[in-house]
């Protein structure tokens, strides 16, 4: 499709002639593919859609290939193989062959003959003969009638060989300047004032163009604005951003508006032929490939200010995009990774959507942020609720102390051995849900930074693959209360506890006295805890019954010191606190299955309350924990790596042990800075 492009062009030095391009926006379906013939470039032949011409641009013609070419013909003897191959399976194989021509290796390889080339020119060689075959001819004649020796007999071979008769033949042509195709003289009186124009033959089919155009709106113009990337427009090579339309099958576009030129377009059939003036200087896309996580989502349709709506590329918070195109400062073109064989699309770049976000966030009313309560804040109303609850804790104490004590009883449990998993005390776990954690955030990191609404919209990230000899990433499960993410930390240590383990979380109460400092926790006074805190070495924290809980980026560091694989549960907003490159955390979201898939499986499920030991789930807890795991996706959804959807425990315990193989021995995609920071150390 070739679309109208409302402008939104980059405020740069280069594009500030465009400042006053019409704004107007529309689309026009034409759908169209090959490209067959311009006559000024260097293009495949009209015939590119039979196979058997196919092969006639691409063979090693001897007049171009400077005399060292065994290499070289050899690859593009792999070129034509490849060719035959693909279209023998693709009948879109114009694509492929394009794609192929434009492959990096190609393009050295012929870098590397024109050198050679120009090289040779520079020395102005002479040929000696212009027709060697012949005379190699005449010279095996002369061997025939001499007598017989084994170097006349080796002479004689050699010349007969198809490899030199073919490389005589080579030379021949090549003094004799016998190249083809020959194209039309130059007329000598070209008037300077002439632009040179272009034409541009496409042929409709299911396959969008992808390219958009303008009206300028000084002169009135119609210019295509965008090429996008991937579109058979670029992959032609014939069309840039720039190029005036002068003609559209020898319909003159002269006064037209891009509307009226995207009806001609969807009328036309077959065929389409484009007459442009060339833009005198082609924009050139020098940049690397960046690709970048999706932070937030985006809509096209939702947004009235992009250039063209159907050429936007609309994706979801966690998404992975390749990065093609970032010539706009305003509109980059990019990919999904999942969807790399397609056109790319328009996306607003980093600064746009930062503005975006920023102009959204304001018009939004005010609202604490409440909408985790949870696991976040804890209202007014809850605070109270919370006491009644502490309080209720208080005078049930003893209960709580020996339900504590059982709990111990259980986690000394595992494959008939007897051995401690930590990280699983109930005061710890009750902790993190009944946690202060705002307030005590708000205290560390001050509202700023915390509350800053919009974070950087795109996050650059890279392939990683650990070696072996690395420490294991961090795995780190999270989940709305009770879905199951403490039971499926526990069975996968079980399963192996050699390689899996916890860290040992710090407290600030008192050791009890069938306790080992360093086994249920690190027992540390307020002040030591207060400040791994402040210095951003606690993970997590939170605060129960007067007494602080939480886990320690030591701690963790410990268990990936041994060469094991640390395995953690995490609130959702201590992700963020976790993804350091000393971490590198593989974060899993534990996702509760449907309710009614649920209310079977949760039969005989207990929750872990502060004064409930064994207490069911109702369906009030269920539909709780829906709604909590909806909004943690909404709201931490680009962070997940993975997310298990725990129907099955069996099921979901096996996705969970490849989830974590797959996360430690896997290319996996994660921040550039943990990679970049790799390089340095
Ligand atoms: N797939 C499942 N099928 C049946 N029961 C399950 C399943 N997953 C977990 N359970 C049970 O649900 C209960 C709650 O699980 P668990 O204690 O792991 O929750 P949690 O996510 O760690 O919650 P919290 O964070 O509140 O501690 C446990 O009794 C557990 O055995």
């Amino acid at each position: 499709m070739i679309q109208s492009d409302k402008g939104g062009d980059p405020p740069d030095s280069k594009d500030k002639k465009d400042d006053k391009l019409s704004t107007k926006a529309d689309f026009f379906g034409l759908k169209s593919s090959v490209l067959s013939s311009p006559h000024e470039l260097l293009a495949p032949p009209s015939g590119l859609k039979c196979p058997s011409h196919l092969h006639l641009p691409f063979h090693p013609s001897p007049h171009l290939c400077p005399l060292p070419f065994v290499g070289i013909s050899q690859i593009l003897r792999l070129v034509l193989q490849q060719l035959n191959l693909f279209y023998s399976r693709d009948v879109n194989g114009v694509c492929l062959l394009y794609d192929l021509l434009h492959s990096p290796w190609l393009q050295a390889l012929l870098k590397v003959s024109y050198d050679c080339l120009q090289e040779f020119k520079g020395k102005k060689l002479i040929p000696a003969t212009p027709h060697a075959q012949a005379l190699s001819y005449e010279v095996v004649k002369i061997l025939r009638e001499t007598p017989k020796s084994p170097e006349i007999q080796e002479l004689r071979q050699i010349l007969q060989a198809p490899h030199l008769k073919a490389l005589l033949s080579a030379h021949d042509t090549v003094a004799q300047k016998d190249f083809e195709p020959l194209l039309p003289p130059l007329p000598d009186n070209i008037p300077e004032s002439e632009e040179a124009m272009r034409i541009v033959c496409l042929v409709k089919n299911q396959q969008p163009l992808g390219a958009t155009i303008k009206r300028h709106e000084m002169t009135g113009d119609i210019l295509v604005a965008r090429v996008i990337h991937g579109g058979l427009a670029e992959r032609s090579g014939l069309l840039y951003a720039g190029d005036k339309l002068v003609e559209v099958n020898g319909v003159s576009v002269e006064g037209l508006d891009p509307e009226q030129v995207i009806h001609i377009l969807a009328m036309s059939r077959g065929t389409i032929i484009f007459k442009v003036v060339p833009v005198s200087d082609p924009p050139v896309n020098s940049q690397k490939m960046v690709y970048v996580r999706a932070m937030t989502e985006y809509w096209p349709q939702e947004d009235p200010a992009i250039p063209c709506m159907d050429a936007g590329l609309p994706f979801q918070k966690g998404d992975i995009l390749q990065i093609v195109d970032q010539n706009d400062a305003l509109w980059w073109q990019a990919r999904k990774i999942s969807d790399l064989g397609t056109c790319a699309g328009l996306i607003p770049s980093n600064h746009l959507l930062k503005r975006k976000q920023r102009e959204f966030w304001w018009s939004q009313p005010y609202q604490p942020h409440n909408h985790l309560k949870s696991t976040i804040s804890i209202s007014m109303e809850e605070e109270d609720d919370m006491k009644i609850d502490e309080k209720c804790v208080e005078a049930d104490e003893e209960t709580f102390e020996s339900e504590e004590l059982s709990e111990d009883k259980e986690e000394f449990v595992g494959h008939g051995q007897k051995f401690y998993i930590a990280g699983f005390r109930r005061s710890m776990r009750l902790c993190r849900r009944w946690s202060h954690l705002s307030q005590l955030r708000a205290k560390v990191c001050g509202a700023s930074t915390c509350s800053s609404a919009a974070g950087a919209p795109y996050e650059e990230v890279v392939r990683y693959q650990r070696r072996p000899a690395d420490k294991h990433r961090l795995v780190v499960l999270v989940g709305p209360s009770g879905v199951g993410v403490n039971e499926l930390r526990r069975q996968l240590i079980e399963l192996d506890p050699n390689r899996f383990q916890s860290a040992v979380p710090h407290t600030t109460r008192s050791k009890k006295n069938y306790e080992m400092d360093g086994r249920e926790y690190h027992y540390v006074s307020k002040e030591t805890f207060e400040s791994l805190m402040y210095s951003h070495r606690m993970l997590e924290y939170g605060e129960y019954k007067g007494h602080l809980y939480g886990t320690s980026v030591d701690a963790v560091q410990a268990v990936l010191d041994e060469g094991k694989i640390c395995v953690m549960d995490l609130e959702p907003q201590g992700i963020q606190v976790a993804r350091t490159y000393e971490l590198k955390p593989y974060v899993i979201f534990i996702k509760p299955s449907s309710m009614s898939c649920m209310k079977q499986s949760r039969k005989n499920a207990k929750i872990i309350t502060n004064y409930f030991v064994d207490m069911k789930f109702k369906d009030e807890d269920l539909q709780e924990m829906e709604d909590l795991a909806q909004k943690m996706e909404t709201q931490f959804g680009q962070f997940f790596d993975h997310v298990i959807v725990n129907d099955s425990l069996q099921d979901a315990c096996a996705q969970l042990l490849s989830a974590v193989q797959k996360a430690q021995e896997e290319p996996q995609w994660v921040p550039a800075t943990w990679v970049s920071s790799d390089t340095e150390s």
